[in-house]
């Protein structure tokens, strides 16, 4: 395991080291996440965590918890304990760019219902400005996906439609994502209403206000950050 995929899976471990038994947890996506379902996998298979419930944030997290024994259940109303995700960007405040992995739909609205979002990531994600590192992925219907993009390139000009090989890339709910560049300056909230009330938008990987820890590796010790 490569020096970074192990500060990764540190992170990871400190956050499931906060699941109780009996608790609903979301499941989050992405290398990171992987080692945090992997855990709880392995928790429950040694007795130490026992009647966890996952939900889980994609097609790919679903597949792996019931691969390693965790328990999956669709998202329904009922509020989940603590949901463990990775981020793209992580800034000061915790806010966050998520969504490179293309599961930004199903992670806010799986993680806008945990009482408790935990990050996990290594060193690289932190910071100072949101955008700084990361484009900000943008789900995006795929009927008339050529019309958005030219309304949201009026105010956020610069990015483009996420490809896969030759095609384009689809999320697990059938849509497009546009990756764009955000500018130098910018109020996040007010940023995120204007792309959210353009046509055509799902919605944004930007994530304001929604984690309330982050366990960030570096190779001197994992940081916890709060907001
Ligand atoms: O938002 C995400 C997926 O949509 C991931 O959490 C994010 O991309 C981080 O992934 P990784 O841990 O592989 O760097």
């Amino acid at each position: 395991m490569s020096d970074l995929e192990a500060l990764k899976k540190e992170a990871a471990l400190r956050a499931v080291a906060l699941v109780q038994s009996g608790q609903r947890v979301g499941l989050g996506t992405g290398s990171t996440a992987k080692y945090a379902i992997e855990e709880l996998g392995r928790l429950l298979q040694t007795g130490e965590l026992q009647g966890i419930v996952g939900v889980a944030t994609s097609k790919a997290s679903a597949e792996l918890a019931r691969e390693v024994g965790v328990p999956v259940e669709d998202l329904d109303p009922r509020p989940l304990d603590i949901a463990i995700d990775g981020a793209d960007e992580i800034a000061p405040n915790l806010d966050l760019v998520k969504g490179l992995g293309g599961a930004l739909l199903r992670e806010k609205l799986t993680e806008v219902q945990a009482r408790r979002l935990i990050i996990i990531a290594d060193h690289t994600k932190l910071v100072k400005q949101l955008g700084e590192k990361a484009p900000l992925p943008i789900e995006i219907a795929q009927f008339g996906f050529l019309s958005t993009i030219e309304r949201l390139r009026e105010f956020l000009p610069g990015g483009r439609l996420r490809m896969v090989g030759a095609g384009n890339f689809v999320t697990d709910n059938g849509n497009y994502i546009y990756d764009a560049q955000l500018p130098e300056q910018f109020d996040p909230a007010e940023l995120e209403r204007r792309i959210k009330s353009t046509l055509g938008v799902v919605d944004t990987g930007l994530f304001l206000g929604m984690a309330e820890r982050a366990f960030v590796a570096a190779p001197d010790g994992v940081q916890e950050l709060e907001r």
